[in-house]
């Protein structure tokens, strides 16, 4: 088990979000956190990353407290993209990957030839190596989504965090950041953590899912177990169906109009 959330109640000032949560993260994971709007999954992220303190609980990685590290030490375990990043200074695509090797540099931070070694690898590994010198600003959604995973991949931590990572992309964008994030957990041994509101990503690509209702889990577990029509259609009220895939076999969600029969 490389995290264990333990118990966990968590919220901003005194309103609680967070209701007793516990699951158990392997590192051979790709696990995917999903539910309503306001439910309460950044928040159970921001947790995780001890970007904020819950109120009970711990989480452990490895066995080990997350209150217990360092911050340059936790940043060298587990790295996070949250949903919103402020892009709009001027740096070029590669400037703006350097700032993921921080965790690496000294008191002066001038990067040293293993940072700048990081960071051309990444842009390899991503194929982006051809707009190294572009303005970030200037990039697509999809390609801006390449270069902030790019940032967290830099990083190089066995733990990645992402609140979801393909929102506002179309399915071919979607699917190529998720073949990525696939490949990572399947290739290069990282443990995969991310927030996705398309059920249907979720049930093909994450090993494991958590299902958040109100704050609590509602059902966690592999995708055939989690999107079953029970849950999915008690937790987002709606009317749903859920098939296989004919190819893959794994489990997708249909929504169906309440002005269809039933
Ligand atoms: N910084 C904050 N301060 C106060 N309340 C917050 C803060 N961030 C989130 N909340 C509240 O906590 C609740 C859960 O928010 P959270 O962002 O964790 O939900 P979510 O499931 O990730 O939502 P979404 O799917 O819409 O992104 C919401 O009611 C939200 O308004």
């Amino acid at each position: 088990m490389v995290i264990e959330i333990k118990s966990i109640s968590a919220g901003y000032l005194n309103k609680e979000i967070l209701k007793n949560i516990s699951c158990d993260i392997d590192k051979k994971d790709f696990f995917g956190i999903i539910g309503k709007n306001g439910t309460g999954k950044s928040t159970l992220l921001r947790v995780l990353c001890n970007l904020i303190k819950p109120y009970y609980g711990n989480v452990l990685i490895d066995g080990r407290n997350i209150n217990s590290f360092s911050r340059k030490e936790f940043a060298k375990k587990i790295s996070f993209l949250p949903q919103y990043i402020d892009t709009s200074l001027s740096f070029t695509v590669s400037e703006f990957i350097m700032f993921g090797r921080y965790p690496y540099m000294n008191m002066l931070k001038i990067p040293s030839d293993d940072d700048y070694a990081a960071v051309q690898k990444v842009m390899n590994f991503l194929y982006i190596k051809n707009f190294a010198e572009r303005d970030i600003n200037e990039l697509s959604g999809g390609e801006k989504q390449i270069v902030l995973i790019a940032q967290v991949l830099v990083q190089e931590t066995d733990i990645i965090v992402f609140d979801e990572p393909t929102s506002h992309l179309d399915i071919g964008n979607q699917n190529d950041i998720l073949e990525i994030l696939k490949d990572l957990n399947e290739k290069c041994d990282k443990t995969v953590i991310l927030t996705l509101h398309d059920l249907n990503a979720a049930g093909e690509f994450c090993s494991k899912l958590v299902l958040i209702e109100n704050g609590s889990v509602c059902r966690q577990g592999t995708a055939e177990e989690v999107l079953n029509y029970r849950d999915i259609e008690r937790v987002y009220n709606t009317t749903v169906v859920v098939k296989a895939n004919p190819i893959s076999n794994r489990p997708y969600v249909i929504p169906v109009s309440k002005t269809e029969k039933r």
